[in-house]
């Protein structure tokens, strides 16, 4: 049983969800507004918060950065529409957990609910390897990323690893510390993005009792903690200027100071970063220090977009089906035509993660073993044909063909699947509507 905070103005919606997480026993507070879920975090605990997008007063992503800032690591699921899986992308670099695209589907939401609330447990601890279910890639782009990982991984040098939200950093950095010397010594991750600056200082550097409010114990760092093996910090840009300068000291001289104690600790460990946005960048804005940056940029790796990786994104569909049949006991072989052309031509923003997540979606809703385009997210179809249309082609009626089915299915999602309603707004009849749906193939 866990303690989730929904927040959804939808309030036919979030009744509905308190009704089927109470069912799965679970204890629901609901709310809907950002100002009330400030309110809730601040005066009460929870384990986990689901929170809508788009609000009234404001977006769930105020929610999770007002929990980070008051040292809150409660795992934050955020949901959104698919037209706002960019920003909801965006969310996942300011520490969500994940996000789940509306309309829920229930088992989906179970499965991503268990999967936080696994996550948060074994957080910031050693993380066990398991190789199975990872895989390389064939492109060009992929053997040349993975000759640069061979060339590093041996070596002590620092590595900035950078790249879009999802594109597999951690993995990269976890292949690093197997391929090096350090591999029989701890791999240790952890996410500045979801750290709040006094949180940060003291889950790198360690406390001791009474170092500030709440300090009760004495703790280790985990600097301390991944002695001999590879510290990776993720979302290093987000660490707080003397955060910064703590870190550049530490691995200048090799020795930590904990919060609130004299002595000096020895560590030896070696430093993974990851970045989603260009660390020089932030460096010239004076964001970020720049003798540390130079101390951290040792070595650079680029993981690539997942739309400029060709080939290897079948591989990864392929890949993510093996999985998700074996993770929820499903037998999918096989995907439409149109299923296919659709997950090929989609630009996937959110990368590795995102694939993922679709595929998921997609063998849980197919019973059979044939994946249809109908376990696609519709907005999906929207999105491809929005890239494809522009300019693509001068045949009228086809265009002409385009925009209607792209306007009909807009306007279904934007009255939630009412279909008098998207008639009345479309100005047609039902009927017509009807036929036209069964034309272009929308559910
Ligand atoms: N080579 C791979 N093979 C299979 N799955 C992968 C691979 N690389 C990454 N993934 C999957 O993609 C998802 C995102 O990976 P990861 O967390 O490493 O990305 P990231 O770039 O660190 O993300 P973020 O920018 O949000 O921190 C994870 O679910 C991971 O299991």
């Amino acid at each position: 049983m866990a303690r989730i905070l929904i927040l959804e103005d939808d309030t036919t919606f979030a009744q509905l969800l308190e009704g089927f997480l109470s069912k799965n026993m679970h204890e629901i507070t609901l709310v809907t507004s950002v100002k009330q879920s400030f309110k809730l975090i601040e005066n009460q605990e929870f384990d986990l918060l689901l929170l809508d997008y788009r609000l009234p007063d404001g977006i769930g992503v105020e929610v999770l950065a007002h929990s980070r800032n008051l040292g809150l690591s409660i795992p934050v699921i955020i949901m959104t529409s698919f037209n706002d899986v960019r920003t909801a992308v965006k969310s996942m670099q300011m520490g969500a957990f994940d996000y789940i695209t509306k309309p829920v589907n229930p088992d989906e939401l179970l499965m991503v609910i268990k999967n936080s609330l696994t996550k948060k447990e074994s957080k910031n601890t050693e993380v066990k390897e398991t190789d199975a279910d990872f895989i390389k890639g064939k492109s060009a782009i992929a053997d040349k990323l993975y000759e640069h990982i061979d060339l590093v991984a041996p070596t002590d040098m620092s590595v900035i690893i950078q790249g879009e939200s999802g594109t597999g950093k951690e993995f990269a950095a976890r292949t690093l510390h197997q391929q090096s010397k350090r591999a029989k010594r701890p791999f240790i991750a952890i996410d500045c993005g979801s750290l709040s600056k006094d949180l940060a200082a003291s889950e790198l550097f360690g406390h001791v009792k009474g170092a500030f409010t709440g300090a009760l114990n004495d703790k280790k760092g985990q600097f301390e903690v991944a002695d001999g093996g590879t510290l990776f910090l993720d979302e290093v840009g987000n660490l707080s200027y003397e955060v910064q300068i703590k870190l550049l000291r530490a691995l200048q001289e090799r020795v930590i100071q904990p919060l609130g104690s004299s002595k000096q600790i020895p560590v030896n460990v070696r430093i993974i970063t990851a970045t989603n946005d260009d660390l020089s960048n932030s460096m010239q804005q004076g964001a970020f220090r720049e003798d540390l940056y130079h101390r951290l940029n040792e070595f650079k790796i680029q993981l690539p977009a997942l739309r400029d990786r060709g080939g290897d994104l079948e591989l990864f569909i392929n890949h993510f089906i093996q999985l998700s049949n074996r993770d929820l006991e499903r037998n999918v072989k096989s995907i439409s035509s149109e299923a296919k052309s659709l997950l090929l031509n989609y630009d996937w923003p959110g990368n590795l993660r995102e694939l993922s997540n679709v595929i998921k979606r997609m063998v849980l809703l197919t019973p059979g073993d044939v994946a249809q385009v109908t376990a696609l997210p519709d907005e999906m179809m929207i999105s491809v044909h929005q890239q494809i249309a522009p300019g693509g082609t001068s045949d009228l009626k086809a265009v002409n063909e385009q925009n209607e089915k792209t306007l009909i299915a807009e306007t279904l999602i934007k009255v939630k699947h009412n279909k008098s309603k998207a008639a009345k707004m479309l100005n047609i009849d039902r009927k017509t509507l009807y036929a036209k749906m069964e034309r272009y193939g929308i559910e």
